[in-house]
């Protein structure tokens, strides 16, 4: 569903991306694990197309999409839930997932006042809503929601899109740890068919999700293959030092 082969990009004399090559297959749940500064999130950016790669390709349900632009790999079911802002302050949690369904739908034209008000997009609200655990908070404004709750939208926001591969960039992250076993359980139930990669720095959401676990060092796949196999890797122990122990 999601290919990368040979990917590679250097800022100056750094090689961020060092010939990364995956392969994901439909409703597969992968989660990337590395430290800091590994390029985890400049793959993300090559994946969704804003970064070009120097080297390499992207490929989405089989089509050759590396010189496609954001927008066309987004309309062709790659989705990002962002870390950063991206939501809507002054409107509510419902409106919000409104938006990003009536493009889904392709309702342009008077995108918030008549939009909403349509039956494709008000059932497409109500199937996310209750997928990302919102429905108690539809009617809040997102300013007035917690972080944790902030969180669950961005993820519904990208799947009001109807995404085929959805990239989530640390979602628990600055989350507390309660709210965070909420996450984890919330992103095990999604739909089978979605494809899923996740960066993440949360052993026990790695584990608790991911079917599969590649890990970056230095731009570089040093590991890809089961959970079960991370833990018993002696490689990923040297790589992230004490960490486990705290899995
Ligand atoms: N636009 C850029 N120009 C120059 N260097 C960059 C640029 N973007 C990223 N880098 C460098 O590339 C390296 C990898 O960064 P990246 O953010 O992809 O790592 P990461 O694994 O996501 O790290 P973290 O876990 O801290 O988010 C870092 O050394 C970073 O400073």
């Amino acid at each position: 569903m999601l290919e990368t082969r040979n990917l590679s990009k250097s800022f100056g004399a750094i090689h961020v991306t060092r010939n990364v090559s995956l392969k994901l297959e439909r409703g597969e749940r992968r989660v990337i694990l590395g430290p800091n500064g590994a390029g985890k999130t400049t793959l993300f950016n090559q994946l969704v197309g804003e970064i070009t790669p120097d080297k390499g390709q992207v490929f989405l349900a089989g089509e050759d999409v590396t010189a496609l632009s954001v927008q066309a790999r987004a309309r062709r079911g790659l989705s990002r839930s962002y870390q950063k802002n991206t939501l809507f302050d002054g409107l509510t949690v419902e409106e919000n997932l409104g938006l990003a369904a009536s493009v889904t739908h392709g309702h342009w034209h008077n995108i918030r006042y008549d939009s909403l008000t349509r039956r494709d997009v008000q059932d497409t609200v109500r199937e996310v809503a209750e997928q990302v655990r919102l429905m108690p908070y539809l009617h809040a404004r997102v300013s007035d929601v917690s972080y944790g709750v902030r969180r669950q939208l961005e993820v519904g926001v990208a799947l009001a899109t109807r995404p085929l591969v959805l990239l989530m960039d640390e979602p628990t992250s600055g989350v507390g740890p309660e709210m965070a076993k909420g996450f984890h359980e919330l992103l095990s139930d999604l739909p089978r068919d979605l494809t899923l990669l996740i960066i993440e720095h949360d052993m026990d959401l790695a584990f608790a999700v991911a079917d599969s676990i590649t890990v970056l060092n230095y731009g570089e796949v040093v590991f890809d293959g089961s959970p079960e196999e991370a833990r018993g890797s002696s490689l990923l122990k040297d790589i992230y030092l004490g960490a486990w122990e705290d899995a």
